[in-house]
């Protein structure tokens, strides 16, 4: 990003060459293309990046998993409307089947890719999307710099490796993949994919705080009393309860979507939206989180465990009755904290994040509560059940900004009642979202890697969350439960309780 106003009065991030933006001519090589997030997110993203004219006609597409599938069998996983838009990239595609252990599997596909920069001039330029599950990344790491795929097929080329979370499963680990993919790639060849950032809503939290005045000055310990931030999904584990088990709430979604939010809800102002400037700024402020003793936890920290509930005509199966789940698993499907940033902008303001499968509705959001007036000149009386200004950032659904504050209500006597005005995205602007995944493609494709997670961030994140994670494990007490469609365990609306607080609960409680 490079600040300036652009045509129409817009600012732009670096790179980011507005509706002209084009990925240049290249192969997209996806491992783990006989898998869910391949047929439910990349191919569709591909497919509407086709269909907006946003890839070359020198652009191909590979498929790699250890299934048996023909190119007939993976072109017809493509979805169809767009396909008859992009009838090039879809006759082209190929699909190898092979092992990852197996280095002819990456002689293969080195045929494959010099063959396209030979007779589709792809220019040597390669993009290795990783979209198996984590165990398969190293042997295909290893096996790619053993073919020499770890560089470009031309001199003016480039390999990029995209790699989906978990990205290690502690800080351990995520410096152990660190050092393995190290050992053939660059740093600024890898992309690490955290799809949050791809949402346009996310990105606006940047729009909102840096290309606007009237928000910083207040965007401090001042004048914010505490911060919330919400992750709650209304789905179950469904058919990921095998990857579920080892991950929890914690993993899944603490640990990047909530950090990243986070982070760019907290950061200090970056000099520049270029990729590095920006990335600084996440750092420092994961940095500044406290990192809780082990006496702490109990008191800054909730999980809970879904079990059966719902109304009776929607009765929902309980977490321990989930495919691949153990009966007697005691994995986190909710987590809430209270995180502390110790820096000027933010000490002594409490933040308190949460998530939480099978909760009672679908949303992102962002709650910064604004401090009370200082005098109020009115009796309490006149302003009985007047909630605390607040600006309240909806991620989704239904995105937009909603910003609280007190009226006088109409009448003879001088009452004030909460008021509140809205920014809703759909009314506001004619131009259609992105998709996460098509966004975060085509940066990937163009080579701007401001949208993705610089390995000390995803380092940094674990080091907040490990503790927490560890202490669990290591606790006997029981795992407090909360009913389907219900907000969560007791104990965590006593996590804020103690500190006189309470829940954002959009729809009420
Ligand atoms: N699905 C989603 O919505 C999301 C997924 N992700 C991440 O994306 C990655 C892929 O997810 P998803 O598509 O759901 O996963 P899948 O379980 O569908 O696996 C993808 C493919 O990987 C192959 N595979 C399975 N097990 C192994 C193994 N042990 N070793 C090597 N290959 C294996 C399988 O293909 P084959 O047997 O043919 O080789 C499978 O089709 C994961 O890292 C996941 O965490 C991230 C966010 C959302
Ligand atoms: O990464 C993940 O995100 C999804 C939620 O994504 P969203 O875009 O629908 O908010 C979550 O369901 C999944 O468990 C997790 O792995």
């Amino acid at each position: 990003m490079n600040g300036d106003l652009g045509p129409g009065n817009e600012i732009r991030i670096n790179g980011d060459g507005g509706d002209d933006r084009k990925a240049p001519p290249g192969v997209v090589v996806i491992f783990g293309a006989s898998g869910d997030l391949t047929e439910r997110k990349l191919m569709p993203a591909l497919a509407r990046l086709a269909q907006f004219k946003r890839l070359p006609d020198e652009f191909r597409l590979v498929g790699v998993a250890r299934s048996h599938l023909s190119d007939d069998e993976f072109r017809q996983r493509f979805p169809t409307g767009p396909a008859a838009e992009a009838p090039g990239l879809v006759e082209n595609m190929r699909y190898l089947s092979g092992d990852y252990d197996d280095p002819d599997t990456f002689h293969r596909l080195r045929d494959l890719l010099e063959g396209f920069d030979k007779d589709a001039g792809t220019a040597g330029n390669r993009m290795f999307y990783l979209a198996t599950p984590p165990q398969a990344f190293v042997p295909i790491i290893e096996n790619l710099t053993a073919a020499g795929l770890n560089q470009p097929g031309s001199p003016t080329g480039s390999a990029r490796l995209v790699i989906e979370k978990p990205y290690g499963h502690d800080e351990a680990s995520a410096r152990k993949l660190d050092e393995r993919i190290h050992q053939g790639f660059e740093e600024d060849q890898v992309f690490r994919i955290d799809h949050y950032l791809g949402k346009d809503t996310v990105q606006n939290v940047m729009a909102l705080r840096f290309a606007n005045t009237i928000f910083q000055p207040i965007w401090n310990r001042t004048w914010i009393d505490q911060v919330q931030i919400t992750v709650a999904e209304t789905l179950g584990v469904g058919t990921r309860g095998g990857f579920y088990e080892h991950a929890g709430a914690m993993r899944d979604i603490v640990q990047n979507h909530v950090l990243q939010v986070l982070a760019l809800a907290l950061m200090e102002p970056p000099a520049s939206f270029a990729p590095e400037a920006l990335r600084n700024e996440k750092v420092k402020l994961l940095q500044s989180i406290r990192h809780p003793a082990d006496g702490d936890i109990d008191r800054i920290a909730v999980r809970g465990q879904y079990t059966r509930g719902g109304t009776s005509g929607d009765l929902m199966p309980g977490y321990r009755e989930e495919q691949g789940v153990d009966p007697l698993s005691r994995t986190e499907t909710y987590a809430a904290m209270r995180l502390d940033v110790d820096n000027w902008r933010w000490a002594g303001v409490p933040f308190y994040v949460r998530t939480g499968k099978r909760l009672p509705r679908r949303v992102t959001e962002v709650v910064l509560q604004f401090t009370r007036p200082p005098h109020l000149p009115i009796s309490a009386a006149q302003v009985t059940g007047l909630q605390p200004d607040a600006l309240i950032l909806r991620i989704q659904p239904d995105e937009g900004i909603t910003l609280r504050f007190g009226a006088k209500v109409p009448g003879h006597s001088f009452r004030v009642r909460t008021a509140t005005m809205e920014f809703s995205y759909e009314s506001t602007f004619r131009e259609e979202s992105p998709e996460a995944y098509e966004r975060l493609l085509l940066d990937a494709l163009i080579g701007d890697p401001t949208l993705f997670i610089r390995s000390d961030e995803v380092l940094q994140s674990w080091r907040i969350v490990d503790p927490i994670i560890e202490h669990w494990a290591n606790s006997k007490g029981r795992i407090p439960l909360y009913e389907a469609s219900s907000w969560g365990p007791d104990e965590a609306d006593q996590l804020l309780s103690r500190d006189g607080r309470a829940w954002h609960n959009p729809g009420g409680r």
